[in-house]
């Protein structure tokens, strides 16, 4: 029996937790912030259904062959006492949330050789505790390697793609490229698409191409087809749509991750002397709304 624990089970971590929990090899403990009875996922293909182990107080939390924190971004500390509790040696770390900075933002929580950053491409939106949709496939991507393939194997029998790429790195910036349009939608609260005009289109294709830049120079390799279909995706985006994780959190006045989606552009941009002014003029502005916890 893998005992696996799951920091933070929103949007992301209940609808993962929700497919582990369909195999019995299983042991899975929820570590929550608001309680929550069950899980209930709506996916493409059928519902999944789950009932597993609850705690909200850290201190009854007792080490784990894996530990998944799909909490935000900008809650790491938070997750500390949890992590005190249940990393123990041979646990494994997989943090799983957006961005590029997985590692440097638990590491010091986690010995980083225990650390395994998970990139997933699975749009997933929570109506209460444990309620969930889940709207299209999943997939997760993490570094090849033995930490890799271990996560990579935890999710064989699940409907979640899983791929240890030895290209992590690429995979990371080619997500990020796809995810910093968003901050367009989360300032305008209006889909992209119906208000589509040749200086909109400047600004996402520079916010992507910014990011495509200063991803490249971190060791990312990232074609211009990437930048092409954040432009396209932008435009067709039909009025009505919510633009994902940000402009949700946006419209629903949570805070949002607006550092580890566009600040870290223009943050790594300055160490490698890219100039990033459209990420950071966005960035400015999204501050400047009056967004409560705008991080
Ligand atoms: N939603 C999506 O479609 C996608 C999201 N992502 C990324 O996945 C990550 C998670 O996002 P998402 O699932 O949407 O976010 P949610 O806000 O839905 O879920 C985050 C969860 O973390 C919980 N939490 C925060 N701090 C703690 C803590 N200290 N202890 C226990 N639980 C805690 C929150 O508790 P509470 O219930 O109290 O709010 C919430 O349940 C983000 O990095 C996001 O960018 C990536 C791809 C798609
Ligand atoms: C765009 C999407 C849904 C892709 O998984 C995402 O990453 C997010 O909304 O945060």
């Amino acid at each position: 029996m893998t005992s696996i624990a799951i920091i933070g089970p929103g949007a992301i971590g209940g609808t993962v937790a929700a497919w582990l929990a369909q195999d019995s090899d299983f042991a899975i403990t929820l570590c929550a912030r608001t309680p929550l009875e069950d899980l209930r996922v709506e996916t493409p293909g059928r519902v999944l259904t789950a009932k597993p182990k609850v705690l909200t107080d850290p201190a009854g939390a007792e080490p784990v062959d894996w530990v998944l924190v799909a909490t935000k971004a900008y809650d790491v500390e938070s997750t500390r006492p949890w992590l005190d509790r249940l990393v123990v040696q041979g646990t494994r770390v997989g943090i799983i949330q957006n961005g590029v900075e997985q590692v440097r933002l638990f590491q010091h929580l986690v010995p980083p050789e225990r650390l395994v950053p998970v990139i997933i491409n699975l749009p997933a939106v929570r109506s209460a505790p444990g309620r969930i949709v889940q709207s299209r496939q999943g997939f997760i991507w993490v570094p090849a390697g033995d930490n890799g393939d271990a996560l990579v194997a935890l999710f064989a029998h699940t409907g979640i793609e899983a791929v240890a790429d030895p290209d992590f790195i690429s995979r990371a910036w080619i997500k990020l490229c796809g995810n910093c349009g968003a901050i367009v939608p989360s300032l305008t609260l209006r889909a992209t698409g119906p208000v589509w005009s040749a200086e909109l289109e400047a600004i996402v294709r520079a916010l992507a191409e910014e990011c495509a830049a200063v991803g490249r120079a971190e060791g990312a390799t990232i074609p211009q087809s990437v930048i092409d279909g954040v432009v396209d995706n932008a435009r067709t985006s039909p009025e009505g749509s919510v633009a994902g994780s940000l402009h949700a959190d946006r419209l629903a006045g949570h805070p949002m991750e607006v550092d580890a989606r566009n600040g870290v552009i223009v943050r790594l941009g300055e160490k490698h002397g890219i100039p990033t002014p459209v990420n950071r003029m966005l960035v400015t502005l999204l501050a400047a709304s009056g967004s409560p916890w705008l991080q």
